[in-house]
């Protein structure tokens, strides 16, 4: 099993020893799985576990002061699900695993998706919300009225925490954001894996900070955070509403589609996107039919995203 995983594409992170330490753990431990979809289930679930990564525990507030947790995952077969807004559900990428292998459907949400967690043996009521998470969003001056209200508060607030998703460096022609306070240390995460023919894509992650509440962005959404075929895999990460403008899990595949390779499709989809929307966001793709390094690629337009590649 080859296995592909990232921990976000942000800010620099402050601690990548130990943030590279826990992707290569969770790297190997999918390259050990029996099938595709079981590394990136087991490779992810590592990786929700882990406070520094937005996924699972240590995942992004919400307006509300609720972390709420999507996922989508994709085999090369077409088979897809995917499920979102889901309070304290660590394991959001079993959740869309459960969707894909246990409904007629391919998208779940809300509360439904966590009574279907519950039903299907994913623990549920699990504690998101970390100290460090909740103190800063107490220190922001929490919105207490109605949506409108919510959305005056977020206006200069969205995206502004610890995972900084999809900030770019200030490269002096005021594209980027300019780097200040805290560096990141929380993003979303996602893994590809292939044993040479079949393929698997998930991408699991909390959002982005100070959304409003029940905001939902391109993780869960097929041919935006995640995307899978034949021709290889693909999971996104960065400043979601833009990833959803161009649909860059898709975009990436295509490229593998039309022969480039994986390093080539992941270059090119990243290259597209800021040429797009000017925003910040990386991918890793994983191409079934390419051998040794050739087999993975990755890109990204922040400041950095981790990853790590692991064979068996
Ligand atoms: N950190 C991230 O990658 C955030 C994620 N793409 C979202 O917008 O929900």
């Amino acid at each position: 099993m080859r296995v592909i995983v990232h921990g976000g594409a942000g800010g620099a992170p402050d601690d990548p020893e130990p943030r590279q330490a826990v992707l290569d753990e969770a790297a190997a431990r999918g390259a050990d799985a029996a099938t595709p979809l079981d590394a990136v289930e087991s490779a992810v679930a590592v990786l929700e576990s882990d406070p520094r990564f937005n996924a699972g525990v240590g995942g992004a507030v919400q307006s509300d002061g609720v972390v709420r947790t999507d996922a989508g995952v994709m085999t090369s077969d077409r088979e897809i699900g995917a499920a979102c807004s889901m309070p304290g559900v660590e394991h959001a990428a079993s959740v869309a695993r459960i969707v894909r292998d246990e409904t007629p459907h391919v998208f779940v949400s809300g509360e439904h998706a966590v009574k279907l967690a519950a039903e299907f043996g994913v623990e549920t009521g699990a504690a998101l919300l970390t100290d460090e998470t909740r103190e800063r969003y107490e220190a922001e001056d929490p919105p207490r009225g109605g949506p409108r209200e919510h959305l005056d508060w977020l206006a200069s607030r969205f995206g502004s925490g610890d995972d900084r998703a999809g900030e770019r460096p200030d490269d002096g022609d005021g594209t980027g954001v300019e780097a200040s306070g805290r560096a990141s240390d929380h993003d979303t995460v996602g893994a590809v894996a292939t044993d040479g023919e079949r393929v698997a894509a998930v991408t699991s992650t909390g959002g982005r900070s100070f959304a409003l509440a029940g905001r939902v962005g391109d993780v869960p959404q097929v041919g935006s955070g995640f995307f899978c075929t034949e021709a290889g895999g693909a999971s996104a990460t960065g400043a979601g509403e833009d990833i959803a403008r161009v649909t860059l899990s898709r975009r990436a595949v295509g490229h593998l589609d039309d022969g480039l390779g994986a390093q080539e499709a992941a270059d090119r989809a990243i290259a597209e996107f800021e040429g797009l929307t000017g925003s910040g966001a990386g991918v890793i793709v994983l191409d079934p039919t390419a051998a040794g390094a050739d087999a993975a690629g990755s890109a990204f337009n922040t400041e950095g995203m981790q990853t790590s590649v692991a064979h068996e």
